[in-house]
């Protein structure tokens, strides 16, 4: 068993619905039915329905997501022969900006930190990745998305289309990117804060504007992640812009002026998971942006995220749950 463990809040919690365009929380159909009764009150009775059967659908797609996760992990492993093989190594010339790799190097050694731009609120951008690596890495994963029989996962509840890169191979490169570059930044950037960054889920999003089931852009949330990476990896897009408000703990009602950042190729932005922020639509061309939500466990185990409670974790038999860790009394009992 891996030390990684989810918060059972996972099957219940942060269900996304598209009507609605909000999350929400679904122990049960009479619990959501009360729960929601003024923002369902206009809906038709088929399009409840509809809503009702997605949330069912969607809480046996966790249960078996966490359960068929290393099966799933294997098949893509023994099924799929890699197109760009060097890229699955983490190989620093070849991926990241020479830009970004002086900018660690300052943050290492306590000089200004000159090729980053702060936007406000903690949001930061830089130059983070080569053009050739954000080329062969959408070519990489075209071939992995349009591979006929591989059992891909969506990248994350809120989006429909990308991929999951721990599924299919990065979870190593993601490692030495978020130990050897995104912490030493942090530490720099965030030092309140103090994460000590000791697990990921790292995925695409993918948004195209010529079909209307498609992702067109991404309504406001918070991450489930203490710090967020999130580099653009095509250009060939109209509209797009990532706009960031205030923490999620101000409430709605209470936030400051948003901030607006336009996106180009190989520009990574990072910020905190709880800063609500939001991808506005597309309207022309694809998107595809890299995100890594970065995870402390030290931090998320004392009170989840998601719940805001101290979350009640139930270990995961591969990859990295939701970034919690069992103690090692929750470990033993479990084995016995
Ligand atoms: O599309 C984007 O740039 C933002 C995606 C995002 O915020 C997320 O997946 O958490
Ligand atoms: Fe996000």
């Amino acid at each position: 068993m891996s030390k990684y463990a989810i918060c059972q809040c996972y099957f219940t919690r942060n269900f996304f619905v598209d009507q609605l365009q909000t999350h929400c929380l679904f122990a049960s159909t009479p619990q959501f039915l009360h729960d929601y009764a003024d923002l369902i009150r206009n809906l038709g009775q088929d399009e409840l329905k509809s809503i009702l059967k997605d949330l069912a659908h969607e809480r046996d797609r966790r249960r078996n997501l966490i359960n068929g996760l290393s099966s799933v992990r294997e098949t893509i492993r023994t099924n799929y022969k890699r197109k760009h093989p060097g890229i699955f190594n983490f190989q620093e010339s070849r991926m990241l900006d020479e830009r970004f790799s002086e900018l660690v190097t300052e943050a290492r050694n306590k000089r200004a930190l000159d090729k980053i731009t702060h936007h406000g609120r903690g949001v930061f951008s830089f130059p983070a990745f080569t053009p050739d690596f954000c080329q062969e890495l959408v070519d990489e994963l075209n071939s992995i998305e349009h591979h006929p029989n591989l059992p891909l996962n969506r990248p994350n509840t809120m989006n429909k289309y990308g991929t999951a890169l721990d599924d299919v191979g990065f979870t190593n490169v993601v490692d030495t990117l978020r130990q050897e570059f995104i912490q030493p930044l942090c530490d720099r950037l965030y030092k309140d804060e103090r994460f000590q960054l000791d697990s990921h889920k790292a995925f695409t999003v993918k948004y195209l504007d010529n079909d209307f089931k498609n992702d067109e852009g991404l309504a406001i949330h918070f991450d489930n992640a203490e710090v967020t990476l999130n580099v653009a990896l095509t250009e060939n897009f109209d509209g797009g812009e990532v706009v960031f408000h205030g923490r999620s703990s101000n409430g709605l009602n209470q936030q400051p002026p948003p901030i607006g950042i336009n996106h180009e190729v190989g520009q990574g932005i990072l910020h905190l998971g709880c800063q609500l922020h939001e991808a506005l639509p597309i309207t022309n061309g694809t998107r595809v942006n890299l995100i890594i939500w970065m995870r402390s466990s030290k931090h998320r185990n004392l009170r989840c995220p998601m719940c805001l409670e101290k979350p009640i974790l139930e270990e995961v038999s591969c990859g990295y749950g939701d970034g919690f860790t069992m103690h090692q009394s929750q470990n033993d009992e479990h084995s016995h």
